[in-house]
Parts: C-alpha cells; structure tokens; sequence
C-alpha cells in the first residue's frame, strides 16, 4: 500500500524537501521521499521550467510571472548570483508551482535536469551608446555555457532564448546543440515578442485603439534595421501614411535603446520584456500541452530567405516550432527594409557560427 504523504507522521519531511530540495537524506524514511519527489517533478498537472539568470532585472519579474502561470508544476530558477533570496520571495505565492532555487555553475545540472522548457535571459545589458552586438563578447560565452548545460541535461526542452545579441546567440546555440548531437531546430526560439508587443502598443497609439486588438508581424531578427514591422499586414487591416509608416518603424526598430536611454546606464528593457516572455512561454506551454493553432513571431532556423535564422510567423506545437509561416505579400519600402535586414542578419549570424567553431 502506498504510504500518505500527507499522514502528520510526514507532512513536516515533505515540507522539509520543499523548503531544500538538494537535501540527500529524509529522516522519515524512503517511502515518504519518493512520494514528494514524485509531487515536487510535476505529479501535479504541468510543465517543468527553469529560468537561467532568474535573479536579474528581467529574470525576477519573469519568475514571478512563471509562478502564477497554471501550466507551470515546477519552477525552477538559476543565476550565479541571489539565487535564495529570489527563490525564497517568489516561493511565498500561494500559487501552484513549486519553486526551487540553485546558485553557481556547480548546481546547473540539477537546476536543469527533467525541465520541459528553458528560458534564458541569462546576459549583460547594454547601456546607452552601446549596440546589442557589444554584448556579443561577454553573452556569447554565457549562453554556450548554458546550452551545453541544456544538452547535457534536458536535451528534448523547449529553449527561449532572450541574451543578447539575439541575432548571434541563437545560431551559437544551435551550434552547441549541433556539437552534443541533440539539435532540433523546432525546440530552439529566439524570443523577439517584445517587438511585436511594441508594435501593436505603437500602431494602436496611431490608430487610436487598444493595443489587444492589434496584431502586427515582425519579422528579420532582434536588432535595430534586422527588426522589421510589416505594418502592410496590421490586424484590423489599416492603411497608413508615408510619415507614419517611417515613425513607426523607426521607433519599433528603437524600442530597445528607447528604454536604455530613459534608464540612463541602469540597464535595458526589464519590466516590458518579462512580460513578453511570459507571453511566449505560455504560447509555447499552451502548444506543448496540445493547443492547436497557436502563432508568435520567433527567430528560429528557417527556409523563409537564404538566411539559415529569420523571424516570422510559427506556429507552435508539442515540438516547439512546428511550421515556419511564410513572410506573406511586403509592400516596396518593406521589400527594400527586408534587403538592408538580410545584409546585417546575415553577419551577425555568420559570428555566432565563427565563434562556435574557434
Ligand atoms: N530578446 C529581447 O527582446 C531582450 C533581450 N534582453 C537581453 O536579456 C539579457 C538580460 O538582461 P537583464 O535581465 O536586464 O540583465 P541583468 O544584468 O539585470 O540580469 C542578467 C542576469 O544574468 C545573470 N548571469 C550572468 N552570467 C550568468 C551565467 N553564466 N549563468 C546564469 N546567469 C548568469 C546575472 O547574474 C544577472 O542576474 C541581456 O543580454 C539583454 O540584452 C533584454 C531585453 C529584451
Ligand atoms: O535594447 C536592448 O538592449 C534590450 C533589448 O533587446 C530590447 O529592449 O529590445
């Protein structure tokens, strides 16, 4: 018969386990460790997700946002640095998740072993004057470290990848996942929903409406001209003049180092871009649970142009990206936008391959 968990005679050693998962012993015997292991991996219905840099500016209000999703049974969450502190805070919500820390190289396995999907937003930021490429030489090592951990660990998650320079450090993932043998390019996805949230929240600011009823594709990559708004394909269908059309790309295009500079030295976009990484992890958990017709916009490899990494239209499913939509009908300032963002996209991915192959 299996023992009751939640018998007196064991409720304090579950808690216990809660409280530190790493601890090796129980003092209340096997059979109770068993059944809160089996709880604390998700016997509640759910996905497992590990945050990766969770206690910086993006990574604390992400986790936040990760314990109140419903699909998520377990959360897992991971930095070099503020670890318990963050996990002992986000822990205290009396939603469903179970929350655990881990803290340094040393614990980056446990921290990702069984997880379903993995966020990283793992990374320096910019400050003002600098391009998301002068993070290139302090990220790219960062990330290739990280995703060693995934394909050493998790090799069948879901990775979002959020560290800049987005453009380069996807291919350096594939890279890795190439190198360890575990490469499916469906589970990898660039995170550029920041972009969309932009250009919806700016078109709707011009047409006068709520910015939930605004879609707008953005295509390329996550960098200056590689961020390309097909503002043709807005949702409702909306015309725009000339001077809009270049205002608004203009500043979806800026987003980024619109924030850095109103932060002053600060940091980048935190707060926004929690949200937009919540909103793609629940469009992928959504799809890994079985939810048909769900489409983001990622950086993903792709067969859209000659580029072997493009963003446009996914649609999600239980493997991750499962169809890469076409870019559909660009007017003429688009044609000539998307040229220009080919020509950048292109040296920023072929600089992340490089420095795989050093
Ligand atoms: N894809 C996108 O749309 C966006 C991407 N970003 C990028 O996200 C990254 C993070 O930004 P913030 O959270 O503002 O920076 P932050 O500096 O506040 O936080 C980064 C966190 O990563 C941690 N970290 C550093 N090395 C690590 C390692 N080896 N393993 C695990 N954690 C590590 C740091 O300890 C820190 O807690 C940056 O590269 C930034 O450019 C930022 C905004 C939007
Ligand atoms: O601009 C930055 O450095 C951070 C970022 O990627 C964004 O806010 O889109």
């Amino acid at each position: 018969m299996q023992p009751d968990a939640n018998a007196p005679s064991h409720r304090l050693a579950r808690v216990a386990a809660h409280l530190n998962p790493q601890r090796p012993q129980m003092e209340e015997g096997a059979s109770a460790l068993r059944l809160v292991v089996c709880r604390a991996k998700g016997g509640a219905p759910g996905f497992k997700v590990a945050i990766l840099g969770a206690a910086g500016g993006i990574g604390q209000p992400l986790s936040l946002l990760m314990k109140m999703n419903p699909l998520v049974s377990v959360l897992h969450l991971y930095d070099v640095v503020n670890t318990p502190g963050v996990t002992a805070d986000v822990s205290h919500m009396d939603t469903s998740a179970v929350v655990r820390g881990f803290l340094g190289a040393q614990q980056l396995d446990a921290a990702l072993t069984g997880m379903d999907l993995v966020i990283i937003p793992a990374g320096l930021p910019r400050k003002p004057g600098m391009t998301r490429d002068d993070l290139f030489n302090k990220n790219a090592g960062i990330v290739r470290t990280l995703c060693e951990g995934v394909a050493r660990c998790c090799p069948n998650a879901i990775v979002n990848l959020i560290s800049n320079p987005v453009n380069s450090t996807v291919p350096i993932a594939a890279e890795v996942f190439k190198k360890a043998g575990t490469y499916d390019p469906k589970r990898l996805l660039g995170v550029t929903t920041l972009d969309v949230a932009r250009a919806n929240t700016f078109v709707a600011e011009v047409l006068g409406v709520d910015p939930r009823d605004v879609s707008v594709p953005v295509v390329g990559g996550h960098a200056g001209i590689t961020i390309l708004p097909l503002l043709s394909q807005v949702t409702p269908p909306s015309s725009f003049t000339q001077d809009e059309t270049r205002y608004l790309t203009d500043r979806i295009q800026n987003g980024g180092t619109e924030v850095v500079e109103a932060k002053a030295g600060s940091g980048s976009a935190t707060l926004s871009m929690a949200f937009a990484a919540s909103k793609f992890a629940d469009a992928c958990l959504q799809a890994m649970r079985g939810e048909a017709g769900i489409v983001e916009c990622s950086y993903v490899a792709s067969e859209v142009t000659e580029l072997p990494f493009f963003a446009t239209k996914v649609r999600l499913g239980r493997g991750g990206a499962e169809e890469i939509l076409p870019l559909g009908p660009l007017n003429d300032f688009e044609r000539a936008g998307l040229e220009a963002a080919k020509k950048e996209l292109g040296e920023s991915i072929q600089k992340g391959i490089a420095f795989m192959s050093k």
